[in-house]
């Protein structure tokens, strides 16, 4: 990487550019004096600098560095959630962090050293973990990581940050920095301001959303959103909360419950949810008594769809391991619900990766796959039948852009979402009739992921 745009090259106290001086540490800086004891692992923090390397310099996802990670799988569950807590929270606050590390470091230090100043210097100013176990931790890992040339460098730095603490943060325009450029510009079109009420819903964990079925009994805990979605403090424990064992509810963000409900489908109706894993929005099509198909082209992620409509005890559903651009229904389809890949920048609230994964070039392959996918899912359907297409994305080219040039193609037109639909949520409601959810949106309630929906009808 890497890290962003406007913190990948710290500069030196008189501005000039420094260049890592090797790849993995092998250090010009000064040897540490403290003894090379044999070092226990902090699984948390192992984890967690296995996470935020992954992101920055494989623009890897966090959650696949999870998944491939031996130590992560063998680790203890709340060691790897708080694994993930950390990585996320580095993410988070990586425009931040950066800054406040260069006037620490008069030289740029190898990528892997940064990484863990970054990690330590995040639990010092936003987790308030004691400095002695921040400053410690990182010190260990950097010895466990062949790193131990640099023990001293991230001695001194961490202890000057936790020295000042947060008065390192005054005068620091956090929400800017902690957006990628590229990305904060690509949000104008959203209307003034907008990014930066986004920025601000991002720096925030998100909370824990649920969708309840149809027959479920209220739940005595939790706020209930004016969309109907029960919301949880961030950190709740699924598996502790009633009803979970019963399968009486799911996880979803607020927002995502949104684009099924606008297809409206109906008892009997043959619908499919093309992309479906892993299956928030298949279960709420199937609530609603339509005969629906589940279509999911990854094999291990329709294992997890199975797994959670079983546990819903919502057995109607047909599910298909297939790629949704070739797979032909039996017979053509009264809706589709198309939930298509995208680059998931709306979803950064709870996967801060997603803003340094993507880049700009990125784009255009998606682009294709969703207008792939668009194209595929109009031959499905019946005259007269319902498509919505969402994406968990902020961008314009994958939300508007592609809702413009959809509308006229394939035998589609537009079909404007009404103002009665969306009473519960008006302000995400546009003067197109598509809706647009973003971070920024429902600031005292806890915000809602990035979201955009536009429904259209088959022509006969
Ligand atoms: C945005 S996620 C879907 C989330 C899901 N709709 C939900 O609400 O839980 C996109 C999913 O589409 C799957 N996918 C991507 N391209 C596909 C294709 N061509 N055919 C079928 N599934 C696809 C991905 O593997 C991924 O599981």
């Amino acid at each position: 990487m890497n890290i962003p745009s406007n913190t990948s090259q710290p500069r030196s106290r008189n501005g000039s550019k420094k260049t890592a001086s090797a790849k993995t540490g092998q250090p010009r800086a000064r040897r540490s004096r403290t003894p090379a004891a044999p070092v226990v692992p902090d699984p948390t923090r192992e984890i967690a600098y296995d996470i935020v390397r992954g992101v920055i310099e494989n623009r890897r996802m966090l959650e696949t560095t999870l998944g491939r990670s031996q130590e992560a799988r063998e680790a203890e569950p709340r060691d790897r959630a708080a694994a993930h807590r950390l990585g996320a929270a580095t993410l988070r606050h990586l425009g931040t962090l950066s800054t406040v590390l260069e006037p620490f470091l008069r030289k740029q230090p190898p990528e892997p050293v940064r990484v863990a100043l970054l990690i330590g210097a995040c639990q010092l100013l936003f987790l308030e973990t004691p400095p002695h176990a921040a400053v410690g931790t990182t010190v260990n890992l950097l010895r466990r990581r062949d790193l131990a040339p640099f023990a001293g460098l991230a001695n001194a730095v961490l202890r000057k940050v936790a020295t000042q603490g947060v008065t390192l943060l005054e005068g620091l325009d956090q929400e800017r920095l902690n957006i990628p450029g590229w990305m904060w510009s690509s949000w104008k079109y959203l209307g003034p301001g907008v990014a930066r009420k986004i920025a601000r819903g991002l720096a925030q964990e998100a909370p824990l959303d649920l969708t309840l079925k149809s027959d479920a009994p209220p739940m005595e805990e939790g706020i209930v959103l004016p969309t109907g979605s029960v919301r949880f403090p961030a950190g709740t424990r699924v598996p502790d909360l009633p009803g979970f064992e019963e399968g009486t509810f799911w996880v979803q963000d607020a927002a995502a419950a949104l684009p099924a409900r606008l297809l409206a489908a109906k008892p009997g109706e043959h619908v499919a949810d093309l992309c479906a894993a892993p299956g928030g929005k298949t279960a709420q099509l199937a609530c609603t008594g339509a005969q629906v198909t589940a279509l999911e082209r990854d094999p291990a992620r329709l294992e997890r769809l199975k797994e959670n409509l079983t546990r819903l005890k919502l057995d109607t559903v047909r599910t298909v391991c297939a790629d949704a651009a070739a797979w032909q229904p039996e017979a053509p389809l009264d809706a589709i619900l198309l939930d298509a890949p995208c680059s998931a920048t709306g979803t950064a609230r709870r996967h801060p990766d997603a803003l340094w994964i993507k880049r700009p070039r990125d784009f255009a392959a998606l682009i294709e796959a969703q207008t792939g996918l668009l194209a595929a899912a109009a031959r499905m359907l019946k005259p007269g039948g319902r498509l919505v297409y969402a994406v968990c994305s902020l961008q314009q080219e994958e939300g508007p852009d592609q809702a413009r040039k959809i509308a006229g193609q394939f035998g589609l037109k537009a079909d404007p979402i009404r103002p009665e639909e969306m009473q519960d949520l008006p302000e995400a409601l546009t003067p197109e009739g598509w809706v647009r959810t973003h971070p920024g949106l429902w600031p005292d309630l806890g915000g809602m992921d990035g979201f955009f929906a536009a429904r259209f009808i088959k022509e006969s």
